[in-house]
């Protein structure tokens, strides 16, 4: 089994790479930075420890490694591969799509198909094999159209495991180590998939995914941005801590509510079923064996208070079920006073904030409008949030 990978970063590396390693595949790393394709090459192998059971660590090694722009390396080792997963990040997935469809074309002039393709994507955003699927044929050339539909299987998976950067001494030892929850379950949506399913440690391919997706996105996601972004505020470094925090528990607490009723009528499921996920999302953020950073998850706010991302797409659900997002709107406040000044997202948006103001980035960033409940619902929350001084 050969398969490609998209990215190298902390997912890549720490999980679906570590997966495929376990399977005896080998493995291809693909990555738009130059400087860790190299660092890759050059060492040959790296480190998975895992969080609260380092008897489980493991050194992966035995890949290759190419940049992006190498198209033709790419096509050359598509043509002999069985899959790929990406791992670069939602808002990377179009650019990806334009180098996998010129990859696509090139690995078609090198060699006839025998048998179907499928990429997986490993990524937390809306409908996202959709959105590559789509930007890849969108720019093939006509004639190469049909074989893509014949033989590439665009699907998507829901990535649990958590994957953080390591300390700085973990990293003088080993740059490309990687920290990882003890977490081993990939769900794969299987009507997505193409052809016979391959036998990987860890892959599940699940029949009527359809929400499972959206489900993790809206309870994991939107509770660590809610997390993340109170824990800031209340000056906490750890993910853990901040979970433990009874002021923010009231408000994770208020979240997982509103977004369990919601998800649940949207998405047929039991509601208990959901508060029971919802249930196994606050113990992971709660587990101290993961050493997870408020910064890591509050990381690139504009990205995190985007329309369909984890806190405006869960409130905009859970107002279509008919229901006033009360915790997602304290979320949003405290993700709008995010200054951390070693983020370039967090500076532009203070910035932002500071010259156009507050109805500026709902309009411009969220997409909510002035007179929307919702922009009215987040003000009475930033106002809120000035009443216990968590703002200035
Ligand atoms: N880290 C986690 O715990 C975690 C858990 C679940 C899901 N995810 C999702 O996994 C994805 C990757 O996250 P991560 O934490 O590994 O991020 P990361 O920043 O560690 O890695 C992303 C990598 O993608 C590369 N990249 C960017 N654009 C690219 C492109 N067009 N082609 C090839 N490579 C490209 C970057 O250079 C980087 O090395 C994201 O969608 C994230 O939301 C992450
Ligand atoms: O990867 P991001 O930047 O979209 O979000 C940061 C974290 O919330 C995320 O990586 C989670 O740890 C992960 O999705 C597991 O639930």
């Amino acid at each position: 089994m050969k398969a490609l990978i998209f990215g190298g970063g902390k997912i890549a590396r720490g999980f679906i790479g570590h997966l495929l390693h376990l399977s005896g595949a080998t493995i291809v790393f693909v990555d738009v930075n130059a400087a860790l394709i190299e660092a890759m090459r050059r060492r040959g192998k790296y480190r998975v420890h895992i969080m609260g059971a380092a008897h489980k660590s493991i050194d992966i090694s035995g890949f290759r490694g190419y940049e992006l722009s190498d198209v033709q390396a790419i096509a050359g080792e598509w043509a002999e591969a069985d899959m790929a997963f990406t791992a670069v990040g939602g808002k990377n997935l179009s650019a990806l799509g334009q180098v996998l469809a010129a990859a696509f074309c090139k690995r078609c002039d090198l060699a006839p198909w025998v048998r179907p393709f499928n990429i997986v994507t490993c990524e937390n955003w809306k409908e996202p094999a959709c959105l590559l699927a789509e930007a890849i044929r969108s720019r093939l050339p006509s004639e190469y159209e049909g074989l893509f539909d014949r033989w590439v299987g665009v699907t998507e998976a829901v990535v649990m495991r958590s994957a953080v950067e390591p300390t700085e001494d973990m990293l003088a030892d080993d740059p490309l180590c990687v920290n990882v929850q003890d977490f081993w379950d990939l769900p794969v949506d299987r009507d997505r998939w193409k052809g016979g399913l391959p036998a990987i440690e860890g892959v599940r391919f699940i029949e009527q995914f359809a929400g499972f997706l959206e489900r993790k996105f809206y309870t994991y996601n939107a509770a660590n941005g809610t997390v993340s972004y109170l824990g800031y505020l209340r000056k906490h470094r750890y993910i853990c801590e901040a979970a433990s925090d009874p002021e923010i528990m009231e408000v994770l607490d208020c979240v997982y509510e509103e977004t369990s009723r919601a998800l649940a009528l949207k998405h047929n499921v039991q509601l208990q079923e959901q508060l029971r996920f919802a249930d196994s999302s606050k113990k992971k953020l709660q587990d101290s064996n993961i050493i997870d950073y408020v910064e890591r998850n509050a990381r690139d706010p504009i990205r995190k208070l985007g329309p369909h991302d984890r806190l405006v797409g869960s409130a905009r659900l859970v107002q279509a079920s008919g229901a006033a997002p009360e915790g997602l709107a304290v979320a949003i406040a405290a993700a709008l006073f995010y200054d951390e000044p070693t983020d370039s997202g967090a500076i532009e948006l203070k910035a932002l904030r500071e010259s156009a103001g507050i109805d500026a980035i709902l309009r411009d960033v969220c997409s909510i409008a002035e007179d929307d409940p919702l922009a009215l619902l987040i003000k009475n929350k930033v106002e809120w949030l000035r009443t216990k001084r968590w703002i200035q």
